[in-house]
């Protein structure tokens, strides 16, 4: 087959691209998917069906689905109609645009098979755009990152190392105390079972211990390095003595600096328990956790990293948190830069929202987790090296991504009504959800219930009664410093002292939005609290930029090393007078940036649940819009509800809407899910 490029509009793609054209013209559709048509139309004969799966594919792609399945293409009103949010007018406007359409997935398989734009994924290759593997219809780089990612895990997951059961045991046994008789203890399953091979995932919700756990494994493998023989394979020497080397990574840097201080914690927790490991040296050695981004090495204008196959990370240990931020094209990147005989070791939330980008990959690797499906042989495993009997139930026949995942499922740390409410969420059940709600007298919680905007704006500016704060919490200490002398110290100890100060307090309540247009949504409130605020007198806005504007940064920026969901405060510079710098938390540490170096970045007095995914906050305030949206969704609820420490308050404009919310699930369409098996 010979790609030929024709650019004569065929008179049957017509009416077709008309209608693109208007959708497009109507906010329906992206400029790109209907210049993708006509791209897939140059490249060879494009019957209008053909024409319209390219419009769908590059939607549902910017929706976060890495592939068009063609099951959703069948019938009338086809799955994939609702899965873009369209009204049924504008599906049979545009279909009608196309007719005759196949009528069903095999009808659709065999018309984009004899395609030449189209790629058969066991056939010979072309350097088509699109690829069709089995019922799945791909943009090429998508397969391309979803088979190598399925590929990359199964490896993982199935090299298994030769260790010691019965030393992993003797360590188990001295990390975790013995279980409650009856109990499963499965944050020591979890560890057992990442230490086996080279792939170990470990899920659960807030609080459910998965730094506590990685902390025991870091230290259990600590003890245990150089008992195992590494794979002749692998292209570096093996770590001296208990040389490890070890890296934290996540998505963010707020979510990076996290991870790093609980380990420190937990490691500190744990070397009174196991003196002769000398953990706090590990802990020193392990160095910052770093964002992925700059794990891999991220360099301005490309899509690729320093790091890949060909220069490899110089890591034996990788841990992930925040997994389910972590998007497909990201996944396939650190799978390729990760040494073979490396470990990887990914933490997540498998309930949250998966990342903006396409792929859910997080997701797709834990669909086993709830039932374990673990076989016999893991089952066996477990008995001796951690001498946990597993429950009948828990044993199964999932595939070997299941052998290597755990989910934890007690929370240490969201008993309470917090921990209810996102429970309920979980499962759907709208009206425990609205129980707990009503129910909760312990102050936590509070639904505002039809909220008005001017509730809103004054919980912005004083929190509630049982949860008080609001903003004028940071704004009245960052005041306190102008008028003290702090702000514009030279005595850095003590500027310092107070940036941190004003910091913390800030980063201790947030609204969230579930969207981001109107007036329910990000853009309507940040004005809105912004102007609540100066008239509070806690505020002068005086352009762009005013002392105390929290600012999130939209777009990764190399020159002054801030990335995108980075959120910073605005304060006078102590240095230049007169001049604003954005200052930046870190876990410990601290970074600043002059403001008018900034180039991308918006007002964060409300942000999206979206971009609070790796933040906590102790009082999360979280609004939903007036109507059910594409993105509303339990995921979301559910994310926005553990985003909360010690509050939590709802705001629903309209009573229903969180009973929509509540009901719908986020589905993306990947074939991940059926390849890592
Ligand atoms: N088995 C346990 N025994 C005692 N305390 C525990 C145990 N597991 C976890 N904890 C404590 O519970 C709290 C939450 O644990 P941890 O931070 O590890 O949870 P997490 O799942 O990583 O939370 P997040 O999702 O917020 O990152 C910590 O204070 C931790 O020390």
């Amino acid at each position: 087959m010979v790609l030929t490029s024709t650019t004569t509009p065929d008179p049957e793609q017509q009416a077709l691209l008309a209608q693109i054209d208007v959708l497009t013209e109507a906010g329906q559709l992206r400029r790109l998917s209907g210049a993708f048509a006509r791209f897939v139309a140059t490249l060879g004969p494009a019957r209008p069906p053909l024409l319209l799966a390219c419009v769908l594919l590059s939607e549902l792609e910017g929706r976060g689905h890495s592939c068009l399945m063609l099951a959703d293409l069948a019938g009338a009103s086809p799955p994939v109609r609702s899965m873009l949010g369209w009204s049924e007018e504008d599906w049979q406007a545009l279909r009608a645009s196309a007719a005759p359409l196949p009528k069903s997935a095999t009808a659709w398989r065999a018309h984009l098979y004899q395609c030449e734009q189209v790629w058969p994924a066991a056939d010979l290759d072309f350097g088509q755009p699109l690829v069709l593997d089995g019922d799945r219809l791909y943009l090429r780089r998508y397969w391309r990152d979803e088979t190598a990612v399925a590929h990359a895990v199964r490896a993982r997951a199935l090299r298994q190392r030769a260790i010691d059961a019965g030393r992993v045991r003797h360590w188990l046994d001295i990390l975790f105390p013995p279980a409650a008789e009856g109990d499963t203890d499965w944050q020591k399953a979890a560890c057992a079972v990442a230490v086996r091979a080279d792939l170990g995932i470990i899920t659960g919700g807030p609080g459910t211990g998965k730094t506590y756990t990685v902390a025991r494994l870091l230290a259990l493998l600590f003890a245990t390095a150089g008992m195992e023989r590494l794979p002749a394979a692998s292209a570096l020497p093996p770590a001296a003595g208990g040389g490890i080397r070890i890296a934290l990574a996540a998505p963010t840097g707020k979510a990076a600096a996290r991870l790093k201080q609980s380990i420190d914690q937990a490691l500190g927790a744990l070397s009174a328990l196991v003196p002769d490991l000398n953990l706090p040296e590990l802990a020193a050695r392990m160095g910052a956790a770093r964002t992925l981004h700059s794990l891999l090495g991220a360099r301005p204008d490309t899509r690729n990293f320093v790091h890949h196959k060909g220069n490899p990370l110089d890591v034996d240990v990788l841990i992930v948190d925040e997994a389910s931020m972590v998007h497909l094209e990201m996944m396939a990147s650190l799978l390729d830069a990760l040494p073979p005989h490396a470990r990887l070791v990914l933490l997540g939330d498998k309930d949250q929202l998966a990342s903006v980008e396409a792929g859910a990959v997080l997701g797709d690797m834990c669909h086993d987790a709830e039932s374990g499906g673990y076989s016999a042989a893991t089952a066996a495993y477990l008995r001796d090296a951690a001498g946990i009997a597993l429950p009948e139930a828990f044993v199964g026949d999932g595939g070997p991504l299941a052998q290597q995942t755990v989910m934890l499922r007690k929370s240490m740390r969201f008993g309470g009504a917090i921990g209810q409410l996102a429970l309920a969420v979980n499962a759907g059940d709208v009206a425990r959800v609205r129980d707990v709600l009503r129910g909760d007298d312990s102050g936590q919680l509070a639904w505002i219930d039809p909220a008005h905007h001017g509730q809103v704006l004054q919980l912005a500016l004083e929190g509630r009664p049982r949860a008080e704060g609001g903003y004028q919490h940071y704004l009245r200490r960052m005041i306190a410093g102008i008028d003290d002398g702090a702000a514009l110290s030279q005595d850095t100890l003590r500027h310092e002292a107070w940036v941190r100060d004003v910091l913390s307090a800030f980063e201790s309540f947030r609204i969230l939005c579930a969207v981001r247009e109107g007036e329910w949504g990000v853009a309507g409130l940040n004005d809105a609290i912004a102007a609540r605020l100066e008239a509070a007198g806690l505020l002068r806005r005086r352009g762009e930029w005013y002392v105390g504007r929290p600012v999130m940064v939209t777009r990764n920026d190399y020159a002054t090393g801030v990335f995108n969901g980075d959120i910073g405060l605005t304060l006078p510079d102590p240095m230049r007078p007169g001049s604003l710098r954005v200052y930046f938390s870190e876990g410990p540490a601290i970074r600043s940036v002059l403001a008018t170096r900034l180039r991308n970045v918006e007002t964060a007095f409300a942000m999206t649940v979206h971009k609070s995914q790796g933040s906590e906050f102790a009082h999360t305030v979280m609004v939903l819009p007036t109507s059910a949206s594409a993105v509303l969704a339990r995921e979301l609820v559910y994310t926005g509800i553990t985003r909360a420490r010690t509050h939590f308050t709802l705001a629903t404009p309209v009573a229903g809407v969180l009973d929509e919310a509540a009901t719908v699930r986020t589905h993306r369409a990947s074939g991940l899910r059926g390849l890592v098996g």
